[in-house]
């Protein structure tokens, strides 16, 4: 599991490991690694060119501790110091090591700002951690505009978004990768802060951490989750998963919502709606059968004006029997609040706007925010789907997806979506279980069917069982 922590409950475990330390030694095992980061995606050290951006705090420091370790491996290293009080400590090092170091304020060399005459091949973003409040100062925005284009590693995070939620309303850095220390940060998981730091490193610091509240499944989380048959079991014990989506005028969201819940993760599909659509299920998917008893419902996409009413249907069976139902597309404009039972709600953002009578930019800027507040104020697990979908509980746990590819952005792939999903309900997974593990197969099984190109979303349902296949052994 990749786990984010909170600025808070960093520094709480910072204090007491360092309280355990000699002075220093958590900022020098950072360094190291940050060091070792830029060392490994350079290739090489002697002779490359590293530029520093170094702010007030021990952002900085890190910063400039690496450069020293760099220095030291024959690098030639630059500081520009955007304060005029630095990391003392890493000054010194950078010094000593044959660092160059340009004061805050100083007007630098004509071509690239740097006294080599040449580009700089990597920046190294030390303007702000965890300490920042978001945004960037006019001396960081300028020094960042005089080496556009060069590729950026971030320390710990990209300056100037906002650590705890992913936001990043104000300018801030775009990082190429991101090296961070002791654990994730929200901001390396949620959009748009993880746009911003590209592939993140993680440094271990032996931090002694609580629960996190954002977290992101592995392939080895998703193995140990998975509902895997037992050897006495039948398609009754595995899970029946019904479908009630798609309608005379949108027949492919029924076609589609099927085509996910018959990826193989439960026992059996049955097809509730349009007869016309049902025949067509049936040509395409001979194994799926018509009505009777169900372990979770799949409901909304393509319903249109049905929808009210077949979400009733859907939610009067699922209050019988206390069964979980996955509530999609057109049916999600019929919530009116807190549903009664086991509930997943997939919208996109533009739905979830129109849920929370919101503006869509709104949501799209404050993801983890407005998905949190859905999950409360319908008292279920809520997935925002997005380049990386995030999952919350009414409680505010969060897990965000980030397997899939850009090319998975195609008509129909949240239909799909919804009956992956709808089947792991049915094979027995809580729905903030199913929801994560939906979305994390779904976004891998996509990948798969890419292979770097366009895919069409019918594609995805069947790459899943690939997917599970290749999976670590649980
Ligand atoms: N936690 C750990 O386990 C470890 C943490 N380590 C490292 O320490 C980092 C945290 O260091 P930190 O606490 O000194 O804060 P940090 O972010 O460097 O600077 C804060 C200062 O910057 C300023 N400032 C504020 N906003 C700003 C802005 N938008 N733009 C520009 N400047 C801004 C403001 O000062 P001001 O200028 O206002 O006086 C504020 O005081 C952490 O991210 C990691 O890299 C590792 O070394 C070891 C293990
Ligand atoms: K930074």
């Amino acid at each position: 599991m990749r786990q984010a922590h909170t600025v808070e409950q960093v520094r709480a475990a910072e204090a007491a490991l360092m309280a355990r330390l000699p002075e220093g030694a958590l900022m020098m095992r950072a360094a190291h690694g940050l060091a070792q980061a830029v060392a490994d995606w350079l290739g090489s050290t002697y002779g490359r060119r590293v530029l520093l951006l170094v702010g007030s705090g021990d952002n900085g420091g890190d910063a400039l501790h690496a450069g020293a370790l760099l220095a030291r491996r024959g690098a030639g290293v630059e500081a520009w110091l955007l304060s005029d009080q630095v990391h003392a400590g890493g000054l010194a090092a950078l010094r000593a090591a044959g660092g160059q170091v340009v004061p805050a304020g100083v007007q630098t060399g004509p071509r690239w700002g740097t006294r080599w005459g040449a580009r700089p091949e990597v920046v190294v973003d030390g303007i702000v951690g965890i300490g920042g409040r978001p945004g960037l100062r006019p001396a960081a925005q300028e020094a960042l505009a005089r080496v556009e284009g060069v590729p950026v590693v971030a320390v710990d995070v990209p300056s100037g978004v906002d650590v705890d939620t992913g936001e990043a309303p104000q300018p801030h850095v775009r990082a190429t990768f991101t090296v961070t220390f002791g654990t994730h940060k929200a901001a390396h998981l949620v959009d748009p802060a993880a746009r911003a730091a590209g592939t993140v490193h993680l440094v271990d610091l032996g931090l002694d951490l609580p629960a996190p509240g954002v977290e992101s499944l592995q392939a080895a989380d998703v193995s140990r989750l998975l509902p895997r048959p037992s050897d006495d079991a039948h398609k009754y014990t595995r899970g029946v998963v019904g479908v009630r989506a798609g309608s005379a005028t949108y027949p492919g969201a029924g076609l589609l919502s099927v085509a996910g819940a018959a990826c193989g993760l439960a026992g059996m599909v049955r097809y509730v709606g349009d007869a016309a659509v049902a025949d067509r299920v049936r040509q395409a998917h001979p194994e799926v059968v018509g009505a009777g008893r169900v372990q979770a419902w799949v409901v909304g996409s393509g319903t249109g004006d049905d929808a009210a009413a077949t979400l009733a249907e859907a939610l009067a069976d699922a209050r019988e029997h206390r069964l979980p139902v996955l509530v999609d597309a057109d049916a999600l404009h019929h919530l009116t609040g807190p549903l009664d039972v086991p509930a997943v709600l997939t919208p996109h953002a533009g739905e979830l706007a129109a849920m929370l009578d919101e503006d869509r930019a709104e949501i799209e800027a404050r993801p983890l925010h407005f998905a949190r507040e859905a999950a409360r104020r319908y008292g279920c697990v809520v997935l925002l789907k997005g380049r990386h979908t995030l999952v919350s509980t009414p409680d505010g746990r969060t897990r965000a997806t980030t397997t899939g590819t850009p090319w998975l952005a195609t008509a129909g792939a949240g239909d799909v979506l919804g009956g992956v999903i709808g089947a792991l309900l049915a094979a027995g997974l809580d729905p903030f279980d199913a929801a994560s593990v939906g979305s994390w197969l779904h976004g891998a099984a996509a990948t798969l069917v890419s292979r770097g190109g366009p895919l069409v979303a019918g594609q995805v349902g069947g790459a899943v069982a690939d997917v599970v296949r290749a999976l670590p052994a649980p």
